[in-house]
């Protein structure tokens, strides 16, 4: 036998042992989706897929790249979230849009998206339990901040859950990821590798930003993500935006919490979420 067939035939075998791992790897999944909807638990645990992932990039020893591990297995993930249900994912359309293919990096092909054509529809969609949850765009190299997203989280009780990196080129023909949330009704458990979207209502007067920005300096909580808007109309409010590490159960979240509730008019917790993975922002 020639080379180029025996390494085949190596492949096949491979391959045969491959999908019968797949299986019995669904088989688990299916008893684990069992118990969740026995016990109402949420289908999707993005903190529990996050930890998967990061291991097997970590024990990973190679030729596979990174991107490719988390490639294989956010399509094994798919096909395990649709086999314990009928999952479906809210997004903008058309079929094909950025969202669409934000939603795709994150949930695959084995689950179900409905394409609605503004973010209050996504929403909406995820509010009615007509979608499982649903992704919207938060920011973007050539728009910036996406405005309707940041009015929407204000105003829901709807939660932040995962966010999603997708490299788009734009008009330069740069290469830059565009930002999108994953929106649900759950809280997520920590997953060891947190950030924390927070809005915090404040008067618009000199010093009142600096002040609400101070317990983040004094407890060493690092900041990303920045966006103001003005509060609704007639009031002297304004809405930021924050983003900062770690997750809401860990205890100088606590600290946190105390000297902002002192400094804001308001304080929202939109939601922890895994951060992006660093080969992703
Ligand atoms: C199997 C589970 O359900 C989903 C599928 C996962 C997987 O295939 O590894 C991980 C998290 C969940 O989104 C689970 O929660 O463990």
């Amino acid at each position: 036998m020639n080379d180029l067939a025996s390494l085949r035939d190596k492949i096949d075998a491979i391959d045969t042992e491959l999908v019968r791992l797949l299986n019995e790897r669904a088989e688990v999944a299916k008893e684990i989706g069992t118990i969740k909807n026995r016990e109402g638990l949420p289908i999707y645990s993005p903190e529990r897929e996050d930890k998967v992932l990061r291991s097997l990039v970590q024990k990973s020893q190679g030729p596979l790249r990174p991107e490719a591990i988390r490639a294989i297995y956010c399509e094994i993930m798919s096909a395990s979230l649709a086999l314990e249900k009928d999952v479906a994912i809210a997004c903008l359309g058309p079929a094909g849009s950025n969202s669409h293919q934000a939603a795709k990096s994150k949930f695959g092909s084995s689950v179900r998206y409905l394409f609605l054509s503004d973010v209050a529809d996504v929403f909406r969609e995820v509010r009615k339990d007509e979608a499982d949850c649903g992704v919207v765009p938060i920011d973007d190299p050539d728009h910036g901040v996406a405005n309707s997203t940041l009015d929407q989280l204000a105003e829901s009780d709807l939660v932040v859950c995962a966010q999603i990196a997708l490299q788009t080129e734009n008009s330069d023909s740069n290469v830059a990821a565009a930002r999108f949330f994953v929106i649900g009704k759950n809280t997520n458990p920590p997953s060891g590798n947190d950030c924390t979207m927070l809005l915090l209502r404040i008067e618009d007067k000199p010093g009142a930003l600096v002040s609400a920005l101070e317990p983040f300096k004094t407890l060493n909580i690092n900041l990303s993500h920045f966006a103001s808007r003005h509060a609704a109309k007639g009031s002297n409010d304004v809405f930021f935006f924050v983003e900062a590490a770690g997750h809401t159960r860990d205890l100088q979240m606590v600290d946190l919490f105390r000297e902002l509730s002192k400094r804001c008019r308001a304080v929202k917790v939109l939601g922890s979420f895994p951060k992006a993975a660093s080969s992703e922002v």
